[in-house]
């Protein structure tokens, strides 16, 4: 089975979905970045459209309200218009809510008697009162607007126009011959820089008779300010222009008519200083389009606003094709920094738990591992805030604890085994190596002993006897006394030889009745002198009913530049023993 570490198993899986889900993100971005690029653009457009077009309509509504509402109010109640200083006040009244309304007017038909409200197109300065009549008849005035009297101080500052007949302007003229409410054309305001567009409408009485012709006017200077104030892209274009193509707002900058040898032209779409327009004004179809400017790829739609009475006016937008790409791209590597960065933070908090579960885990495994359970008690306690690790640290602190004990009292009990089979392998050592009746060594532990005793005086350059004796006709003690006189008889034998030797000198029972001395450092007079006390000692101690035994010894002696070798001593000792025993017994043969 493959092994893997648990930070690896946390965070591998996020690093391959982090690949797959960013890969994935990527192409789709791409893909959908292509696919939806133009009917986003198209969208940010109509954004643009409906900005454009809400403001127009605002714009131009109170124009139409107003004339609608005095043409119905003069048409119920003529008798108001028998004194023009009240239509006055009720112009002026009409015209304050509205800064852009420039002209709001009514002129007789009966007398060509003219009123107004004015004010300057760019509603920099206070409304003021015209008329044509009430100094001078057809003398154009301009009056201060003054809320007791509505006519004021005259306005010096212009001097009169005189011969002022309403009823022979276009405004008039056109509104009587139209019947209805008609739209002047859009124009440069006089004395102004802007362009203005006025609605005039014919007032009848309730039987049909023309009573005169009420009229309205805006300055566009509004429209064209609020074109500018959009903020549209880099490179991008948006107007409003009337049907033919003549600009009335742009946004951007450029003049809207031209005057030239006194002669006032308009700028059209086609005319404009800016290529993206004069291309555009090759397409004023309603719809969304694409144009080619300056090798730049760009999407362009036309809009038409529906004013009232027939008018139409149209807006137009071009936004770069590398601007919305631009944005769309962008976003959608926000979108895909963003998911990433999720997923690292994920693999990165999932790499700190590891951490966190894992660190606890590899103390508790190199304690474990380690055959010395205090490194499991030495551990932190608590060893993780992790409830489950730290529970089984805990677990496995009593397990190390309990099998401490057990540890413990098995090595107390092994060293007591120990100790006890030693005690009993010495012993069984010992009585492998003694002669059970006489208490000397065996055979087996003379063997070891006379081995011992060779090397000691070959390292010491000293002499060892070997001597070997045998009781005298034993067997007649066993057949005379019995077998248990014979014991008692070899235990005397065993007691007078240990009696006669030094401590450390050898004394074995070498078989039956045959014993064996080792002496190391020992003169060869001394030897003879030791063996006979021992067959003065028989002499001294029957071993029954005044019966004595007598021993009969063969001696191999070496003195310390002599040859050790034990089975060369043993020969000699056994040829000088039989040589004792077959020359008379009771003797010592050196
Ligand atoms: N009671 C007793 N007798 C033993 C023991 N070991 C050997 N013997 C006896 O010792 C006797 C040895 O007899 P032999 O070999 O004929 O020698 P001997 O009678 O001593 O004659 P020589 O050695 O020639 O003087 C035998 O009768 C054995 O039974 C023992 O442990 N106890």
């Amino acid at each position: 089975m493959v092994l893997i570490s648990l930070r690896r198993l946390i965070v591998i899986p996020f690093i391959v979905l982090m690949l797959f889900a960013g890969g994935i993100m990527y192409y789709f971005s791409t893909v959908t970045v292509s696919n939806v690029a133009d009917g986003v653009g198209l969208h940010y457009i109509k954004e643009v459209e409906n900005r454009v077009y809400d403001r127009v309509v605002d714009f131009i509504a109170p124009l139409n309200d107003i004339v609608e509402i005095n043409r119905k109010a003069f048409s119920f109640r003529p008798n108001q218009l028998n004194d023009l200083s009240n239509v006055a006040g009720r112009f002026y009244e009409q015209a304050v809510p509205y800064t852009y309304m420039s002209f709001i007017s009514f002129a007789a038909e009966r007398d060509g008697k003219y009123i107004a409200s004015v004010r300057d197109p760019f509603g920099q300065t206070d409304h003021h009162l015209t008329s044509n009549y009430l100094t001078k008849p057809f003398s154009l005035e301009g009056f201060e607007y003054d809320p007791r009297q509505y006519f004021g101080e005259k306005i010096t500052s212009a001097p009169p126009y005189d011969g002022y007949d309403p009823r022979k302007r276009p405004f008039y003229t056109d509104a009587v011959k139209q019947g209805d409410a008609v739209w002047s054309d859009v124009a440069p305001y006089y004395g102004y820089k802007t362009l203005g567009v006025g609605l005039s409408a014919p007032v009848y009485d309730q039987q049909g008779n023309l009573l005169g012709v009420t009229a309205t006017s805006v300055a566009l200077i509004e429209l064209d300010k609020f074109l500018k104030s959009i903020e549209l892209g880099d490179n991008s274009y948006a107007f409003l222009a009337e049907e033919n193509g003549d600009l009335i707002a742009t946004s951007k900058s450029g003049e809207l008519y031209r005057t030239e040898d006194g002669v006032t032209t308009r700028v059209s779409l086609k005319t404009h200083e800016s290529k993206a327009f004069q291309i555009a004004s090759k397409q004023l179809v309603m719809g969304a389009h694409t144009l080619d400017v300056d090798g730049e790829h760009y999407l362009y739609h036309v809009h038409a606003i529906a004013l009232p009475h027939g008018k139409k006016w149209l807006i137009g937008v071009l936004i770069p094709q590398s601007y919305y790409y631009r944005l769309l791209t962008e976003y959608s590597n926000s979108i895909l920094l963003i998911t990433l960065g999720l997923f690292i933070s994920i693999a990165l908090i999932g790499s700190l738990i590891a951490h966190h579960i894992g660190k606890p885990i590899r103390a508790l495994n190199n304690a474990a591992k380690d055959s010395k359970f205090e490194s499991i008690t030495r551990l932190p306690n608590p060893l993780s805030p992790i409830r489950e690790i730290d529970s089984l640290s805990q677990g496995l602190r009593v397990m190390a604890h309990d099998l401490s004990d057990i540890m413990q009292n098995l090595e107390k009990k092994v060293a007591q085994r120990t100790s006890d089979l030693k005690y009993e392998n010495e012993h069984l050592l010992e009585q492998s190596n003694q002669d059970e009746l006489t208490g000397l060594y065996n055979r087996r532990g003379f063997n070891v002993g006379f081995d011992r005793a060779l090397l000691t005086a070959q390292q010491q350059s000293r002499s060892i006897a070997f001597v070997i004796c045998d009781i005298d006709h034993f067997k007649r003690v066993n057949d005379l006394f019995g077998h248990t006189v014979g014991d008692q008889a070899l235990q005397v034998v065993a007691d007078v030889l240990k009696s006669q030797v030094r401590q450390h000198d050898i004394v074995a029972r070498y078989g039956g009745e045959e014993f064996a001395l080792v002496m190391v450092g020992m003169s060869q007079e001394e030897i003879l002198s030791r063996l006979n006390k021992v067959r003065q000692a028989f002499l001294e101690r029957p071993v029954c009913e005044n019966h004595h035994i007598t021993m009969s010894f063969g001696i191999a002696y070496r003195n310390n530049s002599a040859s050790h070798a034990p089975q060369t001593l043993i020969t000699e000792a056994d040829e000088k023993l039989y040589q004792a025993k077959n020359t008379g017994r009771d003797k010592i043969v050196a």
